[in-house]
């Protein structure tokens, strides 16, 4: 039990902080969709597991980024229904990585993406299914896009439908030589359903989106450079060379205490996706997590200059 008031006032702090840490994650995991919008998530989650094969493999590193592989080399990596369950318990399982700073996505094989399995999407073309398949990809890649860790898609060989939108659920894209980037739904009859056009807009402004998405357009590294899709033309493009290339890149990015990183990510999310003044005051509960904290102490002790 705290005695002295100066005691008693750190107790309320700290309650008052965990509380706040709290209340973020619990925002972070909120799901766009439950069952007042019509979304039956057992009833898909059983659909899904009938279409198996491939995995999504996550490696943890000590210098705080993972590494999230999109493993159905067979399918150019294409999503079965297992890979997007266990694209959610992944998720979940970087949602509780409280050591995390940056995350990056890659497909196995040199090649990222092709979308969804077709055989699936054939199976499940009904309405009811492709609604609560629609609900349930952009519940999970709303909650990877709030990951408190800066993500990036590392775009090798085709990133393809909703491989592409995939890409957009990144904080940024980095594509090797001869890579590409292409929302090819029209072909198929339909419009990005994985939240990718909404992402892409925010990513490209909507007068470049209605040309990616009305075209169908192939997107190499030089134009989705020009565009503000992607970041950087790495050098490599064999798999080891790429992921080394974008690792040294996320560093850069990463370098420091998790808890700062984290609080980074978290308020330009808060300004990404909130209007003005609920961002502001996210900002304000962030701020909270930091002020007086290890790294801002430390920082006044050192007071370093930053010439
Ligand atoms: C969210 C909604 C969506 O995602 S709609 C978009 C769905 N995706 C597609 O329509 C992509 C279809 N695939 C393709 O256009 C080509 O396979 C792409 C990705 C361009 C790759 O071409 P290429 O490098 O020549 O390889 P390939 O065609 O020989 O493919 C190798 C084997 O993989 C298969 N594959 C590929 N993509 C998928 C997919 N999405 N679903 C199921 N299978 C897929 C190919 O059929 C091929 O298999 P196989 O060797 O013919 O048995």
């Amino acid at each position: 039990m705290p005695s002295t008031v100066t005691e008693m006032a750190i107790s309320l702090w700290k309650n008052l902080l965990q509380t706040t840490k709290e209340r973020l994650l619990q925002q972070r995991r909120m799901s766009l969709y439950n069952g007042a919008h019509g979304y039956e998530e057992e009833l898909i989650k059983k659909k899904l597991q009938q279409f198996a094969g491939g995995s999504i493999n996550l490696s943890k590193e000590d210098n705080g980024i993972g590494i999230l592989t999109l493993n159905n080399p067979k399918l150019m990596n294409a999503f079965t229904g297992t890979m997007m369950l266990e694209l959610q318990e992944r998720v979940t399982e970087l949602e509780n990585w409280k050591d995390g700073k940056g995350l990056i996505i890659y497909g196995a094989g040199n090649t990222f993406c092709s979308g969804s399995d077709l055989n699936a999407v054939k199976a499940i073309s009904n309405s009811q299914d492709g609604m609560n398949m629609c609900m349930f990809m952009q519940n999970t890649l709303t909650r990877l896009m709030r990951l408190p860790l800066i993500s990036v898609a590392l775009v090798q060989g085709k990133a393809v439908g909703g491989g592409a939108e995939l890409t957009t659920a990144c904080d940024f894209r980095l594509m090797t030589p001869g890579s590409e980037i292409r929302f090819v739904h029209k072909h198929m009859g339909l419009v990005p359903g994985w939240g990718g056009a909404a992402r892409l807009v925010g990513i490209v402004g909507s007068g470049a989106a209605l040309r990616l998405l009305s075209g169908a357009a192939r997107l190499d590294p030089e134009s989705a450079l020009r565009l503000g899709l992607s970041e950087e033309t790495l050098s490599s493009s064999d798999e080891t060379g790429a992921l080394e290339e974008a690792r040294a890149w996320l560093s850069g990015y990463t370098e420091g205490p998790a808890s700062v990183i984290r609080a980074v990510k978290e308020v330009v999310t808060a300004g990404r996706e909130l209007p003005v003044e609920a961002a502001l005051r996210r900002e304000k509960d962030v701020f909270g997590t930091v002020w007086g904290g290890p790294a801002n102490l430390q920082a006044l002790v050192r007071r370093p200059k930053h010439k």
